[in-house]
C-alpha cells in the first residue's frame, strides 16, 4: 500500500517494508539529543547509575547547554556544570555550550541527516523534519530507555497534508505561514499527527524558513513536521559537509487524515495574540497595541534569514524611544555570519541590544524577561501566560519583520507599511 513520508521514515526505523498510521512499532533511534533542563536529567542520571547502565552509543548522542547559558545565577551555573560533567563522564563528545539553542545547533553541526529517526528531550525537536528526518520530542523516562537501549516504541502518526502554493507577498515570512497553519488547525488540532508541508511555496522556501515551519509543528500538537528533501536540502547539507542520508517522498495515493490547502498570495503579516499560539489574526486588524519589548531570537526566529530581514527593514531607522529591541542570534555560527555581513552593526545602529545565542528570553529565564503589564512582540513560538517573564505580561508572536517594524513605531505594526 502507498505510504506517506512519515510512514516511510518510521518503516525504515522499524526495519519493516511498510507501516501505516495507528500501528505501534519498535524503532531504532539514529540520534538522541538532550538539553540542559536539569530536573528530569538528574532523574536520568540517577536511574542510569542505579542500573549500572552505559549510554548505548555515545557517538549518536548530542548534549547541549542552551536554556541556562550564560548562567544568570548559581542555580543555573550548577545545572550547566552538571550537564557538562555528565556528558564528559558518559563519553558524549558531542557536547555544546554557548553554541546556541539546541535545535539550531543540531542541524548546523550535522547531527541530523535525511531519513533518520531523531529524538530529543525538548518539544521543538520536531524541527529537524525540515531536513527530511522524522524527529520528535520525548520525555525523560523515554530518553532513559533510549540512552540504555538505543530503541523506542512509537505509534505511527497519521498525516495531515498542509499545502501552500504560490509566492509569499512582500513582508510575509515563514512565521506567518506557520501562524496561519496553527490558527487553522488549532493548538491541539494535530495532536499525535504528522504535519507534512508541501506545495510550491515550500519548494521555494530557503532552509532557514523551512526550519521555522517544522519547529512550530508541535504548536499545533503535532508529533512531527516534515518537508521532503530536495535540492535546497541537499545544498544545505553539502555546505556543511553533512551526510546526505536517505531521501523519502510520499507515494501518490498515500492515505492522509486531512488535506489543507492555502494560497500563499492571500497571506498577510499575522500575529498570535495573548495567551494562545492559535489566537491568530492579521496585524492590520489587531488595533492599537503599544509594546515595551521586541525580541528576535530563538530556534524559531533567530536565524541568518531572520536577522537579515530585520536589518533590511531597520537600515537607517531608529527604534522608538523607550522600547527595548533584543536580538539573540540562533547560534554562534549565525552570530558570526551576521557579524561578518554587517547585520549586527545595522541592528545595533538602529538601537538593538545584541545578546548571547541562548534560549534566555524565549522562556523568560534570563536575558530579557518582561515585567507585569509589559507587552513583548516576539519572533519565538510560545505566548502562554508567564512564558517570557511576568504572568501579568503579554506576548504577541510575529515574524522577525513584524517585530522589527513594531520596534520602530513602539506599537504592533504591519511591516508592509515600512517596506
Ligand atoms: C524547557 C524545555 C523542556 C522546553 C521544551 O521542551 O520546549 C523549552 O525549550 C520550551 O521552548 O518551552
Ligand atoms: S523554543 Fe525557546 S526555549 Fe525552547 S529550545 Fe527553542 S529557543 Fe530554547
Amino acid at each position: 500500500m502507498p505510504m506517506t513520508i512519515s510512514e516511510k521514515l518510521l518503516a525504515r526505523a522499524a526495519g519493516k517494508q511498510e507501516v501505516h498510521g495507528g500501528e505501534i512499532i519498535q524503532a531504532k533511534v539514529d540520534k538522541a539529543m538532550m538539553d540542559d533542563i536539569l530536573g528530569p536529567r538528574i532523574e536520568i542520571a540517577e536511574k542510569m547509575e542505579l542500573l549500572g547502565a552505559k549510554v548505548w552509543d555515545p557517538e549518536r548522542v548530542t548534549i547541549i547547554s542552551d536554556h541556562y547559558t550564560p548562567p544568570a545565577n548559581a542555580t543555573q551555573a550548577e545545572i550547566v556544570k552538571f550537564t557538562r560533567e555528565w556528558a564528559c563522564a558518559n563519553g558524549v563528545e558531542h557536547y555544546y555550550e554557548f553554541a546556541g539553542p539546541c535545535h539550531q545547533v543540531m542541524v548546523e553541526k550535522g547531527r541530523v541527516s535525511p531519513g533518520e529517526l531523531v529524538v530529543g528531550t525538548d518539544s521543538h525537536t520536531c524541527m529537524y523534519g525540515a531536513l527530511g528526518a522524522f524527529s520528535t520530542g520525548i520525555g525523560s523516562t523515554e530518553m532513559l530507555g533510549v540512552l540504555v537501549t538505543g530503541e523506542i516504541w512509537l505509534k505511527v502518526p497519521q498525516s495531515i497534508r498542509v499545502r501552500f502554493d504560490g509566492t509569499l507577498p512582500e513582508g510575509v515570512m515563514a512565521k506567518d505561514v506557520a501562524l496561519r497553519t496553527i490558527g487553522t488547525v488549532g493548538h491541539s488540532g494535530a495532536t499525535y499527527r504528522a504535519l507534512e508541508f508541501c506545495g510550491t511555496t515550500f519548494e521555494a522556501m530557503p532552509m532557514d524558513e523551512r526550519l521555522c515551519m517544522t519547529n512550530m509543528a508541535v504548536e499545533a500538537g503535532a508529533k512531527n513536521g516534515v518537508i521532503a528533501c530536495d535540492e535546497i536540502t541537499r545544498a544545505y547539507l553539502r555546505e556543511r559537509g553533512i551526510p546526505e542520508g536517505e531521501a523519502f517522498r510520499s507515494d501518490p495515493g498515500a492515505d492522509y487524515l486531512e488535506d489543507l490547502s492555502f494560497s500563499a498570495g492571500e497571506l498577510a503579516p499575522l500575529c498570535a495574540c495573548p495567551h494562545e499560539v492559535d489566537n491568530v489574526t492579521e496585524i492590520a486588524n489587531v488595533g492599537d497595541v503599544a509594546i515595551h519589548q521586541a525580541y528576535i531570537g530563538s530556534c524559531t526566529g533567530g536565524r541568518y534569514h531572520d536577522l537579515k530581514a530585520a536589518a533590511r527593514l531597520l537600515k537607517g531607522k531608529k527604534i522608538a524611544k523607550g522600547i527595548r529591541l533584543l536580538v539573540s542570534p540562533a547560534s554562534r555560527e549565525v552570530w558570526e555570519a551576521c557579524d561578518r555581513d554587517g547585520i549586527l552593526t545595522t541592528l545595533s545602529e538602529a538601537g538593538a541590544t545584541i545578546l548571547a545565542s541562548s534560549c534566555g528570553a524565549c522562556l523568560g529565564v534570563h536575558s530579557g524577561a518582561i515585567g507585569a503589564g509589559e507587552v513583548c512582540v516576539s519572533a519565538t513560538n510560545r505566548n502562554f501566560i508567564g512564558r517570557m517573564g511576568s504572568k501579568y505580561g503579554d506576548v504577541y508572536l510575529a515574524s522577525p519583520l513584524s517585530v522589527a517594524a513594531s520596534a520602530v513605531t513602539g506599537r504592533l505594526t504591519d511591516p508592509r507599511t515600512m517596506l
